[in-house]
């Protein structure tokens, strides 16, 4: 089922409420793929009920970025969302969740602060905000996130934590294409040279896991080996690589000794894509 309006999800998760059964939540951006595919496949098998938003979130946008062209294609998300089995799909408008006032924020310091955070000012302001407006709506037993966007689940798991949302949150594998490429709706916006120029992102990643397999333990080595695979890709521009502790996501310099995240992005030609691999020090 397709529900626009705020009140009338509230009263069909009431009634599933008042039948005893568990809800699911899994928030997206719409233009679905495979990727937001596995969450909801996820969900579906782990809940009574499953919800899904599609709702491209204004606030979470800069000024400059690509709010506009985000690509929207409602009609082929709710057939994507229908065959998995999600029993509602969510879709308020921007005039139902915000005021004009802007009276309040939800920030998360500290963790906000670094990688993809530091890069898009407000970002990650803008994705609490409405992240919690979808735990109080639709207060779910579990919610699915992908750890594509690994710091993003960092700082929702940190979020619950301090707003004492009863919910659990699951973080869920990246789904890549063949042949590496992570999936993401913004893959899209790709010419032909870029999309094959893209795949350095997990041919860099999937160098620096080689060489930890090899033994090496110095983060500033693994991350120059990074930098020097993606500069000789001339459609890619380096926004950020990094290797951090992957709780607190603090950048380690030295000697790695525990389990890092190794977060990257990278701008190929305009389209900014974002990729990680986690490693564990056993
Ligand atoms: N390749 C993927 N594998 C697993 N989860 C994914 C993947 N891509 C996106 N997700 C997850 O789907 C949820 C919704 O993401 P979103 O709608 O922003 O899609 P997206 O493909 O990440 O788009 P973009 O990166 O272009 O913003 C997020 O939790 C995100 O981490
Ligand atoms: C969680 C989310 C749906 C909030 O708008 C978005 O940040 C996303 O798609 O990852
Ligand atoms: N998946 C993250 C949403 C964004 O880039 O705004």
């Amino acid at each position: 089922m397709l529900v626009e309006s705020i009140k009338e999800v509230r009263n069909i998760i009431k009634q599933w409420r008042s039948e005893g059964l568990s809800v699911g939540f899994v928030p997206t951006m719409g233009a679905l793929h495979d990727g937001h595919q596995s969450l909801m496949e996820r969900a579906v098998l782990e809940n009574d009920r499953v919800v899904t938003s599609v709702f491209v979130n204004p606030t979470q946008f800069g000024p400059n970025e690509d709010f506009e062209a985000y690509p929207r294609d409602i009609k082929r998300d709710y057939e994507v969302c229908k065959k998995v089995g999600v029993h509602v799909v969510f879709t308020p408008q921007a005039e139902s969740l915000y005021f004009p006032d802007k009276s309040t924020t939800v920030h998360i310091s500290g963790l906000t602060d670094v990688l993809c955070g530091s890069k898009r000012p407000g970002h990650f302001d803008g994705v609490c905000l409405v992240v919690s407006k979808f735990f109080h709506i639709i207060q779910p037993d579990k919610t699915y996130f992908g750890q594509k966007d690994a710091q993003q689940v960092a700082v929702i798991k940190r979020m619950v934590r301090d707003l004492n949302f009863d919910i659990e949150i699951v973080p869920c594998p990246i789904v890549r294409e063949a042949d590496g490429l992570a999936k993401s709706s913004r893959n899209v916006y790709l010419s032909h040279e870029e999309r094959k120029a893209a795949l350095v992102l997990s041919r860099s990643l999937e160098s620096a896991k080689s060489i930890l397999d090899k033994g090496e333990r110095n983060a500033s080595i693994l991350k120059a080996a990074m930098l020097s695979c993606i500069i000789q890709e001339p459609l890619a521009k380096i926004d950020y690589v990094e290797v951090v502790d992957s709780e607190d996501l603090h950048s380690i310099y030295g000697e790695i000794t525990h389990t890092v995240l190794i977060p990257i992005a990278v701008y190929i030609g305009k389209t900014r894509l974002i990729d990680n691999i986690i490693y564990e020090i056993s």
